[in-house]
């Protein structure tokens, strides 16, 4: 089995190391990693933030553990060679449409959310994001308008098989759950939201059992604070989706604990093809001190062992490890704690 690993920038490779100490912990056999250059790192090295060796080995391997790539000494750069450009394009060229990012607050960690403590205590809920669409990936570029002003612009879109494809996943999630699904949007104004929720709709009809809703962005945002644990399953596009995981981050606590998988229709002898990464980036001002959190990158690779190699044991062995270390009070001090990442890491194994 073949794990791809791409460390990246800033605390990237900080938190992945951590997070492959807890895979050769586990003592499998036939695990197989091979780390790549990406992001801001293999621009500097060869040129371009997602090399093609790299992407080789990314689309060779059954799992792609993924760090975070960002550089602020790369923020001028053309579009197309900024280190963001290599997520954004593993994701598109691997095929990576299904992005979930599971928000559940940790039993003992209720009091650092930065909610009120009954309030975060029932927060349990998996973000749906559609991560192949949307402005993100539609016609953009900069444009002199007729009085000379100067314009930017990125075109917002979705076509229905983009949405009926992340629905399905959705619903399917919603299945497998408290079967309550709220599909998040901004139909009220936006052409692309109505298709978005015209479809949602229609492959509604082939999931009776899960309770649908519609909210617009601006109120998921205030609900999300309001009363989290309303939530189980969130639907939403690329760029709401984005925002929203960044917001339920600090619902639980802290965004160093959000974990997620990306994952497209491509199924390999072990499992389905995906690549896994904390939802948050390089964090260029804390990057080099020890100080980041490596809990998202841990239970990033234990979605992987999960969802792309069926070892789904070994997943729930490190997610015990990794809760029963949070309970023991073992902290970061994105949490209010001392703890450094290695300590942290540390800490996981001997639990493991
Ligand atoms: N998937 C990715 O690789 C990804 C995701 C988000 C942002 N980025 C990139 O990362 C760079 C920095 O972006 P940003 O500052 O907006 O977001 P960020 O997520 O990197 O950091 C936001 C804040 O959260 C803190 N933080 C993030 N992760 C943490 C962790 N594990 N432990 C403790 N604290 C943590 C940071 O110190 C910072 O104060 C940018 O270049 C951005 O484009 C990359
Ligand atoms: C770095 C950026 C392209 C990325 C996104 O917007 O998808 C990040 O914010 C994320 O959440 O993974
Ligand atoms: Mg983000």
């Amino acid at each position: 089995m073949k794990i791809a690993v791409l460390p990246g920038d800033g605390i990237g490779p900080e938190v992945t190391r951590e997070a492959v100490r807890v895979i050769e912990a586990l003592g499998l056999p036939d695990i197989e990693m091979k780390e790549a250059p990406v992001g801001g790192a293999a621009y500097k090295a060869y040129g371009h933030p997602l090399p093609p060796e790299t992407l080789e080995i990314a689309s060779l391997s059954d799992g792609i553990l993924f760090g975070a790539v960002g550089d602020p000494d790369c923020d001028s750069l053309e579009r197309h060679l900024r280190p963001e450009q290599a997520i954004l394009g593993l994701r598109k060229a691997l095929t990576l449409f299904a992005n979930l990012r599971p928000a559940k607050v940790f039993a003992g960690l209720e009091s650092h959310s930065a909610l009120r403590p009954e309030v975060a205590g029932a927060i349990d809920m998996v973000i749906v994001r559609e991560l192949n669409g949307d402005v993100y990936f539609g016609e953009k570029g900069f444009r002199t308008a007729a009085n000379g002003d100067r314009e930017g612009y990125d075109v917002m879109s979705y076509s229905e098989s983009e949405v009926r494809r992340i629905a399905h996943v959705a619903f399917r999630t919603a299945m497998g759950r408290a079967r309550r699904l709220c599909s998040v949007d901004k139909a009220n104004v936006l052409e692309t939201s109505q298709l978005w929720r015209d479809v949602v709709i229609e492959v509604a009809k082939e999931y009776p059992e899960v309770a649908l809703e519609h909210m617009y962005v601006d109120n998921a945002a205030m609900q999300l604070v309001r009363a989290p644990g309303k939530f189980d399953v969130v639907l939403t596009g690329n760029l709401f989706g984005d925002i929203l995981s960044d917001q339920a981050s600090m619902c639980v606590g802290s965004i160093g604990l959000l974990a997620s998988a990306s994952l497209g229709e491509r199924q390999t002898a072990h499992g389905t093809f995906g690549l896994y990464e904390p939802i948050h980036g390089s964090a260029p001002d804390i990057a080099g001190q020890g100080l980041a959190n490596p809990m998202a990158t841990i239970l990033s690779a234990a979605m992987l062992l999960r969802h792309s190699l069926g070892l789904a044991s070994q997943a729930d062995r490190v997610e015990a490890a990794v809760a029963k270390t949070l309970a023991d009070g073992v902290l970061g001090r994105d949490l209010g704690g001392t703890a450094g990442t290695t300590e942290i890491g540390d800490a996981v194994l001997a639990r493991l």
